[in-house]
């Protein structure tokens, strides 16, 4: 095929911090261009733009300005980068982090245009963990009443999830939901802008919104948690659309932002974890893919339906259509290193680290490399972002055991370490124990340049790691998705064939050190174990509330 015949797509996936582009060539997945724009706003969790009204504990909001900058800035750009003409593009995809979920009006305007001095106005962030009192009303009432959905979450949905946030929002600003004519995933909203009509994806739907077996926990349901919640779901959408489908065309007000033909194919709306199966070619059953950054995602299809307790959910089609998918996850992964190298390092490491020319992530590690397992004398658990599998309560939070006054800075950081990946092996024994096989472990995202802690994850793990082959998986996985909309492969499957990039056990464990991890672990679990009442912890959280209020 000459140059000029060729054909590309463009994924978009928007992260925590920021918005990236690709162009993709059609026929086997190449990334020819890229470009990243960082949100002006960042996470918003303190206070809010402009107004600076104080936001309260554990909130965390997004800027859907920021959203549609990344279009402006990042498409035009990555299309220069590639030095692809925009003719030859056929289609756009993207993914967003899930659930991060706006009150818009009828016609898509999001409320905080109209009411930005007001917090509930806001898009509020996957991470937002303020509505956990309403996740706790939701599962209590669920459980009490067996509602038939609840085991397909693990028997707990989370507090980042639709219905927890939006009876916040009911609750704590009930003119506002009143307002709210919509309530819609970041997801679904972007589509709407590129393509001018308003979709419903089945993944975030299937996964976020309790959407099961057609349909959403009943009004009854709803009417007992808040009689004025009875109609919450007539603000979502029933109608749902399949995965790697068409979503609309792109809108001549989407063209002139982005700089790509008016009319090419949208697909319909997606996740960030869930798309990047697809970009490392792993969407048969039993290949688990751990999206790790800020916060690790475990995603896998199987063709079987079991409950396992504590994951995120299954849903029929939520990865690729035809099977089912699971998802379990970490709330907070990188983000607990970067907590650690902000807060907890003294100066001198930053000096040293800067003479050797390295950032502090990459000093730690070189000295963390340096000692034996179990040298350290510590055991963590990683819960500085709560946990979300497979306890699925937010208000749990980190623990370092065994410091000593020798303990230095680099021991914490490899506890930290070994604790997410002692946090992941935990995931995948609950999913075999639970008759769903994990018979290949799949790793993608922004952790992967560290070398050390994929090798301890291999370790503790006691398995090989496979690699995906981009450092864009999510946009990667998006431009695939764009490819099926746009008819050129029949599938994702088959699109991610020949498009997505994995390597096979690049990482192996070591006996001896698998050997060492094996106790360390156990006494991982006692931890676990012994934390996951919350009693303890929970009180704390109670009195930092009180305190802080
Ligand atoms: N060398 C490193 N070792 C361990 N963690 C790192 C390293 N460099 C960055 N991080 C962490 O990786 C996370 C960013 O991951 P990335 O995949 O780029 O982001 P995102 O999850 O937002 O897509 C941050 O939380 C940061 O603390
Ligand atoms: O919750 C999900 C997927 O369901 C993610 O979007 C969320 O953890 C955010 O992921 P990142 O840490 O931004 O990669």
């Amino acid at each position: 095929m000459s140059a000029n015949s060729e054909r590309y797509v463009i994924g978009v996936d928007y992260g925590t911090l920021s918005g990236r582009a690709v162009v993709v060539r059609v026929s086997d997945g190449e990334e020819v261009g890229g470009a990243v724009h960082e949100y002006a706003h960042r996470v918003i969790e303190e206070a809010l733009p402009g107004s600076g009204v104080r936001l309260g504990p554990d909130w965390a909001l997004q800027s859907p300005a920021d959203w549609i900058d990344v279009l402006r800035h990042t498409v035009p750009k990555a299309l220069a980068a590639a030095q692809v003409p925009a003719e030859q593009v056929v289609g756009i995809g993207t993914d967003f982090t899930a659930c991060t979920i706006l009150p818009v009006t009828a016609d898509g305007h999001p409320l905080c245009e109209r009411f930005p001095e007001r917090p509930h106005a806001w898009p509020k962030l996957w991470k937002h963990h303020a509505a956990q009192p309403h996740a706790d009303r939701i599962n209590a009432l669920a459980a009490e009443r067996g509602e038939p959905w609840l085991p397909r979450y693990g028997g707990k949905i989370s507090s980042e999830w639709q219905f927890a946030k939006g009876l916040q929002l009911l609750e704590e600003d009930p003119e506002l939901y009143g307002l709210a004519d919509r309530w819609i995933e970041a997801a679904d909203w972007i589509i709407w802008q590129l393509a001018g009509v308003e979709t419903r994806n089945v993944c975030t739907a299937g996964y976020k919104g309790i959407f099961q077996d057609g349909a959403y926990p009943s009004e009854e349901f709803l009417a007992a948690l808040n009689p004025g919640f009875a109609g919450f779901a007539g603000k979502l959408g029933t109608d749902l659309a399949p995965l790697g489908g068409l979503a609309g065309r792109l809108t001549a007000r989407a063209a002139e932002w982005t700089g790509l033909p008016e009319g090419i194919a949208v697909a319909v709306g997606n996740v960030d974890a869930h798309v990047t199966a697809a970009a490392a070619d792993a969407v048969r059953p039993g290949q688990m893919v751990a999206i790790m950054g800020t916060s690790t995602c475990h995603v896998m299809c199987s063709d079987r339906l079991a409950e396992v307790p504590g994951m995120c959910g299954v849903v029929q089609d939520g990865i690729v259509p035809g099977l089912w998918g699971y998802e379990a996850g970490q709330s907070a992964v990188g983000d607990i290193f970067a907590w650690f190298v902000d807060n907890c390092v003294p100066a001198s490491y930053a000096e040293r680290a800067a003479e050797a020319g390295l950032g502090l992530h990459e000093y730690l590690t070189s000295l963390a490399a340096g000692q034996k397992v179990g040298q350290h004398g510590l055991v963590a658990l990683d819960w500085h972002g709560g946990n979300r599998s497979v306890l699925v309560d937010h208000t749990l939070s980190g623990v370092v055991v065994g410091q000593t006054l020798a303990t230095r800075p680099e021991d914490v950081y490899r506890a930290l370490i070994e604790a997410t990946a002692y946090g992941a092996r935990t995931i995948v024994e609950t999913f075999e124990a639970a008759g769903v096989p994990v018979e290949e472990f799949v790793v993608a995202g922004g952790l992967l340049k560290n070398r050390f802690l994929m090798q301890i994850y291999a370790d503790v793990l006691r398995r090989p790691l496979s690699v995906i082959g981009s450092d864009q998986g999510p946009a990667l996985g998006s431009a695939i998705h764009a490819a099926v909309a746009a008819g050129a492969y029949p599938d994702i499957t088959a699109a991610a064939a020949a498009m997505g990039k994995r390597d096979a056990a690049v990482y192996a464990p070591d006996k001896e050190r698998a050997d060492a991890y094996d106790r360390l672990y156990a006494e991982y679990r006692r931890l676990h174990d012994h934390f996951a009442d919350g009693d303890l912890l929970h009180r704390l959280r109670a009195i930092r509330n009180e305190a802080s209020a």
